[in-house]
């Protein structure tokens, strides 16, 4: 058990403390934010949410026996011993923390941050450090793994008590280190705050997430915090690993103050990627790098995941690997879930499911399938509800650029319109269809119905690319999930269509 004076020495250099009342030599059972988690004898963090305030739950959280109260606001009715804080959302990780051990501390800390290529670097460099030996925790979009135990993921990069929980497992379950995704989101609502990374890698800034962020400066800022918060830290051995054929890339480079790896295929980078050869069954390519040239030889498809590669190949190396171990694990990788993965069930064409659910990353996979592609691309995709609405005419746009069949579909419509949704992207594809006139295009809003669609549609050759939803195995209407997987579904529609031949 820890005291409240003990987690609050946790605060010091980082986070004002403003005041102080009532004992703090009080004994802390827990820590929660949240006043409905409340045991006797927790501490309880007020934080002043994206929907609520938690002050307002400071009466409950004292009536469900809260020992003691960490607070940004003078709240006059608190009976029990408190601190009052500058930030208290910022205090909440530097308090987890202290709580759980400090466990960032005591594993080697990988921080993967960018638009897109998270999950997918992360799933690299777990492989590849788990090469050099030691377990590997992992924390992102998919799942959160700590050696056999997978738990499934809430959030790319959970909240700020609960990472620490998990970190806190990673060392106890004797992880040497841990991977993890870090979202724009968790670096704006300080969810990090209290982790210390060793690593730090930039994949690559395009739009999303405009509806949190507001502007794409706005978005970079938060993406920087990774960088910028290395200094502070006093680990050794630190390293920025960072995309510079991104100009957000350079950007990060030039403003971080610890050594930095750069990677890149167009650009003079540290770990480059040369002779590139793309195939439907995977990637090679000569690995220029600090360590060495070697050849690599992925079962990954697609131009972006060399860059996927570079990012895991420079943590490795940076992490003690050799040559030889970043080769075979790098081959180990199979496929990521829900990533460029495909569906295969007897038919004579190529299905894939893909997580391209921004402008960008379309474009991308797009852009991989054009050049591997025997026949026609059949496009099905769609935009999530309550999520960045500028993003929705480009993807139509993007889908009508590179395709020769578009069905338009819902992703997760959550509580908007899912024809709201359509209308939206449409704007985008029928701007594109006045150069491309020759796209047929379909709008079926119901997704399994689409997905049946595109198969009938196919004919031997075809690539029916599936995009948006991935690994995911739900869709959410309203504020209701439903069990659905675009890859079951995929198999399913496939099943029809010999049933019916
Ligand atoms: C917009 C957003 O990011 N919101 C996140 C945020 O919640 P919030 O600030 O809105 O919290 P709130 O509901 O206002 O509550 C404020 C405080 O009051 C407390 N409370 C509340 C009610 C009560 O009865 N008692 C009580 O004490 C809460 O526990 C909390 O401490 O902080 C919470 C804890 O960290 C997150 O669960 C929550 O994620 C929401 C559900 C969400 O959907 N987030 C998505 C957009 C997200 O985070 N995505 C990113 C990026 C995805 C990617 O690109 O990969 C991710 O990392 O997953
Ligand atoms: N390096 C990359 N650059 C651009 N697009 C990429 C890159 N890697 C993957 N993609 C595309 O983005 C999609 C999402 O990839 P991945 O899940 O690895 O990224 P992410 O950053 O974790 O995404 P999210 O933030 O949604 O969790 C992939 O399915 C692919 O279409
Ligand atoms: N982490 C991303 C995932 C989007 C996936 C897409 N299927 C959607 O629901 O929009 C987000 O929450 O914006
Ligand atoms: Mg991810």
């Amino acid at each position: 058990m820890m005291t409240l004076e003990e987690l609050v020495q946790s605060l010091r250099g980082q986070v004002k403390v403003l005041e102080q009342a009532g004992d703090l030599r009080v004994s802390l059972t827990a820590i929660t934010d949240d006043s409905r988690a409340v045991q006797a004898g927790s501490l309880f963090v007020a934080v002043k949410g994206e929907q609520v305030d938690g002050h307002r739950y400071i009466s409950s959280a004292l009536a469900s026996g809260a020992a003691a109260v960490v607070m940004q606001e003078a709240v006059a009715e608190v009976d029990r011993s408190y601190v009052r804080v500058a930030d208290s959302r910022k205090a909440l990780g530097y308090l987890g923390s202290r709580f759980y051990g400090d466990p960032s501390g005591r594993l080697r800390m990988i921080g993967i941050t960018g638009t897109n290529g998270k999950t997918t670097t992360s799933y690299v460099c777990k492989a590849l450090l788990e090469s050099i030996g030691g377990r590997v925790g992992l924390i992102g979009t998919v799942a959160y793994q700590i050696g056999s135990e997978i738990i499934p993921a809430s959030h790319t990069t959970p909240g700020a008590l609960e990472l620490q929980q998990l970190l806190k497992k990673m060392v106890d379950g004797r992880c040497s280190a841990a991977v993890m995704e870090v979202s724009s989101h968790a670096l704006a609502q300080d969810r990090v705050s209290g982790t210390e990374y060793d690593v730090a890698v930039f994949s690559n800034l395009t739009q999303d997430h405009l509806d949190f962020h507001k502007t794409m400066e706005e978005y970079f800022q938060a993406k920087l915090r990774l960088f910028t918060g290395l200094t502070g830290i006093q680990k050794p051995n630190k390293r920025a690993i960072v995309n510079s054929d991104d100009p957000s890339g350079a950007r990060i480079a030039s403003l971080c103050a610890v050594p930095v790896w750069t990677y890149g295929i167009k650009d003079k980078a540290d770990l480059r990627a040369e002779q590139v050869r793309l195939s439907l069954d995977g990637t090679t390519f000569m690995a220029a790098t600090p360590a060495g040239t070697f050849p690599v030889e992925s079962h990954l498809v697609g131009e972006h995941n060399v860059y996927n590669m570079l990012a895991a190949i420079g943590v490795a190396l940076h992490e003690g690997a050799t040559i030889d171990q970043v080769r075979q694990a790098v081959t180990r990788v199979t496929n990521v879930p829900g990533r460029f993965e495909r569906v295969m069930a007897g038919q004579p064409f190529t299905v894939v499911v893909d997580y391209a659910h921004t402008e960008d990353a379309l474009v991308r996979l797009l852009t991989a399938a054009q050049a591997l592609k025997a026949g026609r691309i059949i496009t099905v995709f769609g935009c999530g509800g309550d999520r960045d609405r500028g993003k929705r005419p480009k993807m139509g746009r993007a889908a009508v650029q590179q395709s020769d069949v578009v069905i338009l579909t819902s992703d997760n419509p959550r509580t908007e319109n899912p024809l709201a949704i359509l209308d939206e992207v449409e704007v985008g594809v029928r701007d594109a269809l006045q150069q491309r006139s020759h796209v047929t295009y379909q709008k079926v809003a119901d997704r399994r119905e689409a997905i049946a669609t595109a198969m009938r549609a196919a004919r031997p050759g075809d690539m029916v690319l599936i995009a948006g939803k991935g690994h995911e195995d739900y869709q959410i209407i309203g504020t209701k999930k439903f069990h659905f997987d675009d890859r079951e579904v995929a198999r399913d529609a496939i099943r029809e269509l010999t049933h019916c031949a």
